[in-house]
């Protein structure tokens, strides 16, 4: 229908390493939840499924190759459900993030500019600052690290 408003799909990835570990990104302080973790990741482009987007956006974001083989669908979040609280000053808008858990990748992830990678170990998630959504997915994140890392 013209003009339907849909909501914003976003896809990320709980990478995890050996000792069950994942890896988290934190936002340039001058974009939208600047300062907060996330999970890298982005926007579906249009047409573009989940998995392609993911593909794209960990070689874009982190320059490493992924295989959708290897990544498998652990949850999502929407910011309709109750007790999402919107980050002060972040657009008000729908948003359905899908978490994908992949334990193989290739290459050496590396920071986008402005951005700071980070191997969060389970113990240090709970002091981190995420996005509300990422609150959530993050324990699915770290079950996920648990049984495959
Ligand atoms: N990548 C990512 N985005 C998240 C997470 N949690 C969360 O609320 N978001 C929101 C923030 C943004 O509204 C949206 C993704 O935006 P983005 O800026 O990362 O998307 P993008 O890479 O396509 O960026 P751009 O082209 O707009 O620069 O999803 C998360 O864990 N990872």
């Amino acid at each position: 229908m013209a003009g339907e408003q849909r909501a914003l799909m976003v896809v990320a990835v709980a990478l995890v390493d050996h000792a069950g570990r994942v890896l988290m990104q934190r936002r340039p302080a001058d974009r939208e939840h600047g300062g907060l973790w996330e999970f890298p990741g982005g926007k579906l482009e249009p047409g573009e499924g989940p998995l392609a987007a993911l593909v794209r956006e960990v070689d874009e974001e982190l320059s490493i190759e992924v295989s959708p083989g290897d990544c498998v669908p652990l949850g999502f979040a929407a910011n309709d459900a109750p007790g999402i609280v919107a980050v002060a000053g972040a657009p008000r808008r729908d948003v359905v993030l899908l978490l994908y858990g992949c334990a193989r990748w290739r290459g050496e992830p590396r920071a986008e500019e402005g951005a700071e990678l980070g191997w969060i170990a389970p113990d240090v998630c709970e002091s981190l600052e995420m996005p509300p959504l990422d609150v959530p997915l993050a324990r699915l994140a770290f079950e996920y690290a648990q049984a495959n890392g």
